[in-house]
């Protein structure tokens, strides 16, 4: 009987060829492109992003040369510098710098036909290390609906067809083929928190729900599809808002809807996600606007939302502080 991870490669049909695979060179990328490779051939090529933020990055592109030569796969690399991110984690930063290759990536590599499909590696565990890594943040909604299963980003279609896929799965499948992989020392580092989740949590969630990846996978279903409708309403409530916000037309929303709509049109129109704390500090500031002279100037993601005139603006540099009011 075929095995989940074969089950869930067999029942994964991305929309564009060629397809690109996200190939670090850890197991469940080998696995992964292996396998794609196997089902696809000729229509499959690995993208590789040198990160340069570890000693042995050269070593891992290395590798990542010989197992595509091995399996006939063509292989773009693309180096990165994600050191100079400030304002976020190194991991988060490495995170928005390999999506950003991925896109430069299929620009670059048109040659061979516009890649638009990106498949990764995540499985199963990766899903539930991300939702607990969310719940321990305190992250809403959008934290807690974790990774889809499909998502459009830079352009791509992102794929990650092993998500109900146990990473243990994903080895066995590997080990009786003989392919070889990397470990990336840092995943052992415990001063991450995602290290310490996989490490501490996951065998002590393991023991006392067995089912926990299936049901954790439900959960996170029901948030994402939470999340749609917010988003749903908030693009219909952006409509009425306007765009940059009327604060007439916000303050006859509820408070929650508000929220909603705000942390919307900041994400969408700026690429700004707000805090919780700002988020609260901005709606405080949109109900207290009863006067004309009443200033609302606020430090929200990387910028500054401002009240001008009827409307709210967002900056990412200060605005001049003679603003009309
Ligand atoms: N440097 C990289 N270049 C290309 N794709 C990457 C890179 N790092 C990660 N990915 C993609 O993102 C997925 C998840 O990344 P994550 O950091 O969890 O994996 P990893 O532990 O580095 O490697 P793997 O998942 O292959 O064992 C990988 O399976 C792979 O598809």
């Amino acid at each position: 009987m075929n095995s989940t991870f074969e089950r869930a490669i067999a029942a994964f049909e991305p929309a564009h060829w060629p397809l690109a695979v996200g190939f670090s060179g850890g197991a469940d990328s080998t696995a992964l492109l292996a396998a794609c490779a196997a089902r696809w051939p000729g229509q499959v090529v690995a993208f590789h992003v040198h990160h340069g933020l570890q000693a042995a990055a050269d070593g891992f592109e290395q590798h990542c040369r010989s197992m595509c030569e091995r399996l006939g796969v063509p292989l773009v690399v693309h180096r990165v510098d994600a050191r100079h991110a400030t304002g976020e984690s190194p991991e988060d930063a490495a995170r928005r710098a390999r999506y950003a290759a991925f896109a430069e990536m299929a620009r670059a590599d048109e040659a061979r036909g516009a890649i638009r499909s990106v498949v990764l590696g995540h499985h199963a565990d990766d899903q539930v290390e991300t939702l607990l890594l969310a719940l321990s943040r305190g992250a809403g909604l959008p934290g807690l609906a974790a990774m889809p299963a499909h998502a459009q980003r830079n352009g791509l279609d992102i794929y990650r067809p092993l998500l109900a896929v146990a990473g243990a799965e994903v080895r066995e499948w590997l080990a009786g083929r003989e392919l070889p992989w990397i470990e990336d020392p840092t995943n052992e580092d415990a001063r991450y928190t995602r290290n310490r989740i996989r490490s501490v949590l996951l065998p002590a969630v393991e023991q006392a729900f067995p089912q926990f990846r299936s049901t954790f996978a439900r959960s996170v279903g029901h948030a994402a599809q939470a999340q749609q409708l917010l988003n749903e309403l908030a693009a219909q409530d952006l409509e009425s808002v306007g765009s940059p916000p009327r604060i007439a037309t916000l303050q006859a929303l509820s408070r929650a809807r508000q929220a909603n709509v705000l942390r919307h049109w900041l994400m969408r129109s700026h690429g700004c996600g707000p805090s919780a704390a700002q988020l609260e500090q901005l709606l405080d500031q949109v109900r207290a606007c009863t006067t004309r002279g009443h200033r609302i100037h606020l430090k929200v993601g990387a910028g500054f939302v401002e009240r001008r005139g009827d409307l709210l603006h967002w900056y990412n540099v200060a605005p001049s502080p003679k603003t009309s009011l």
